[in-house]
C-alpha cells in the first residue's frame, strides 16, 4: 500500500481533459488508499512560466534552466509548501506509467522522508535494511515519489527557491547522492530517501501517445530528416536510402550469417550521422523498453519521426522482407512497428542481456562503427552479427528461437536503430519485460 493522504499530479496545461481520463485509469492500477483525494495541478505554460517563477519567488540558477524544468519546479514547489496539511503525499508528473506490482517490498516502517516510486538511476545504490529497497544513488527524474511532512518541510526550506535547478537533480542533492559538491552545497538539510531496486512506476515521454503531439515544438537539428512530404520525398530517398536497396537486387545484397537472419544495406552514412546527432540533440533518453537504467532509448514517436521512418521501411524494406521470408497474402501488409534509437555507452550501459524480443520480426540498424566490442550475439548459433559499415541492417525472427543480446562495448558509444514488428495494436512490451 502506498500510504499517503493525497495524490498530486503535475501536468502541462494542454489537453488536460484528455489527460485526466488517462491519469484516472493509471491511478487505478496503484495500491492507493480508497477514496484518496487527487489534485491535478496544472503547470505553467511556456508563456506563463516566468511570471509564475516570480510569483513564487523562485530564482533559477545562473545559466538558467529549460522552461519545462522551470515549470515543473513551480509545480513541485507549490506542493512542498503544503507540509502542514498532510502527513505524506504522492507526487506524480504527467508521463507516469505504473509498470509493476511488487509493492510488497514497499516497507514504510524503515525511516524515510522521501521514497522514489520511479526514477532513472545513474549512481551506485546502497542496499538498505528493507529487502528490495535501496538508499538511492544519483538519480534523475522527479516523476513519481512519495514524501512525508518532514521531507516536504525540508524541501521547502532548503534554499531551493534561490537555486532552482531541475527537480530531479535537486532531489539527488538533497539525499546526498549528487556527484557535484557545488550543487550539494547550495542546499540546506539532507533527506532520508529510499527507492525500490526496481521501479514501481516508469516514465514515458508523452502521455497522449500520438506521433505528432509528442514532439510538438521540437526544433530539429537536421530539418532535412523531417522533410518528406510531396516532392521532398525524392530528395529524401536520394540522400538517405542506400541506392543498392532502391535497385531491389535483394539476393545480391543480402548476407545470411545465421539461417533466417539477414543483413543488408539500408541507409546511407549521411542518414546515420544525422540521426545520431538528432537523437543527441533531442536528448530525452528514456527506458521505454522496460530494461534497466540508465535510460538508453528514444522512441521515434517522441522525436516525431515514426511516420516517416515507417513509410520508408514500407516502401524499401518490406519488399525485401516479403522476398526473403517468402511472405504471401495481404495480412503481412498490416505489420505494425515500434522504432527506437538506442545508445550504449562503454562503462555505463554497455550491453543488453540475452532475451527474446516478443515481436514477429526485429530489425537492428548499425548507425556507427567507431566503438569497440558490441554487436548482436546469438548464443544458440554461436554467432556475433556485427555489420562493419554504418547503415547496414540485420533482421531476425523475434518470437522464439532467436535468443540474443548486445555484446558489451568496451570503448566509445554504439548507436543503433531498432524496430519491432508485430500484428495488431498490441506491442510486444505491453506486458512489461520480454
Ligand atoms: O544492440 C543490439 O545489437 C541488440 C538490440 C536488441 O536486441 C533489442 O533492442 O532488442
Ligand atoms: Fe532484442
Amino acid at each position: 500500500m502506498i500510504a499517503v493522504d493525497k495524490v498530486f499530479i503535475l501536468a502541462f496545461p494542454d489537453d488536460l481533459e484528455k489527460k485526466r481520463a488517462l491519469f484516472e485509469a493509471r491511478l487505478k492500477t496503484l495500491p492507493l488508499p480508497e477514496n484518496i483525494p487527487v489534485e491535478i495541478h496544472p503547470l505553467p505554460s511556456i508563456t506563463e512560466v516566468n511570471q509564475t517563477l516570480r510569483d513564487y519567488g523562485l530564482l533559477p540558477v545562473e545559466g538558467g534552466i529549460r522552461w519545462e524544468e522551470a515549470s515543473r519546479a513551480c509545480g513541485h514547489w507549490n506542493v512542498w509548501q503544503r507540509h502542514e496539511q498532510h502527513d505524506a503525499v504522492l507526487v506524480l508528473e504527467e508521463g507516469f506509467l505504473p509498470k509493476s506490482d511488487h509493492y510488497q517490498v514497499l516497507r514504510t516502517d524503515e525511516p524515510w522522508e522521501m521514497i522514489y516510486l520511479g526514477r532513472f538511476a545513474y549512481g551506485s545504490d546502497i542496499p538498505s535494511e528493507a529487502r528490495g529497497m535501496v538508499n538511492p544513488g544519483y538519480s534523475n527524474g522527479s516523476y513519481a515519489y512519495m514524501i512525508n511532512a518532514a521531507g516536504m518541510r525540508k524541501l521547502a526550506t532548503s534554499q531551493y527557491d534561490q537555486n532552482v535547478i531541475p527537480v530531479g537533480e535537486f532531489l539527488s542533492a538533497m539525499h546526498d547522492a549528487h556527484p557535484s559538491e557545488d550543487i550539494t552545497a547550495m542546499f540546506a538539510h539532507r533527506l532520508t530517501a529510499l527507492a525500490p531496486m526496481k521501479n514501481f512506476i516508469e516514465h514515458e515521454v508523452s502521455v497522449n501517445g500520438t506521433d505528432e503531439t509528442a514532439a510538438d515544438g521540437y526544433k530539429p537539428l537536421h530539418p532535412g530528416l523531417f522533410e518528406f512530404e510531396g516532392e521532398a520525398r525524392e530528395t529524401w530517398v536520394k540522400k538517405y536510402v542506400n541506392p543498392q536497396l532502391v535497385q531491389r537486387e535483394f539476393d545480391l545484397i543480402c548476407d545470411e550469417p545465421i539461417d533466417n537472419v539477414y543483413t543488408f544495406p539500408l541507409f546511407t552514412e549521411l542518414f546515420c550521422k544525422e540521426i545520431i546527432e538528432e537523437a543527441e540533440h533531442f536528448g530525452e533518453w528514456t527506458s521505454y523498453r522496460g530494461k534497466d537504467n540508465p535510460p538508453t532509448d528514444i522512441k521515434l514517436d517522441s522525436l516525431g519521426f515514426h511516420d516517416i521512418y515507417s513509410s520508408v521501411l514500407k516502401e524499401f524494406f518490406f519488399p525485401l522482407l516479403y522476398h526473403k521470408y517468402q511472405l504471401k497474402g495481404e495480412a503481412w501488409k498490416r505489420l505494425n512497428a515500434q522504432h527506437f534509437i538506442v545508445r550504449y555507452i562503454a562503462g555505463e550501459r554497455a550491453h543488453l542481456g540475452l532475451h527474446n524480443d516478443g515481436s514477429y520480426l526485429s530489425m537492428i540498424v548499425t548507425l556507427n562503427t567507431d566503438f569497440e566490442g558490441g554487436g548482436t550475439f546469438f548464443p544458440k548459433f554461436k554467432k556475433l552479427v556485427k555489420p562493419d559499415q554504418p547503415g547496414y541492417a540485420s533482421i531476425h525472427p523475434g518470437l522464439l528461437g532467436y535468443l540474443h543480446g548486445a555484446r558489451p562495448i568496451t570503448q566509445g558509444k554504439r548507436y543503433i536503430l531498432t524496430s519491432f514488428f508485430f500484428m495488431g495494436t498490441q506491442h510486444p512490451f505491453a506486458e512489461g519485460n520480454y
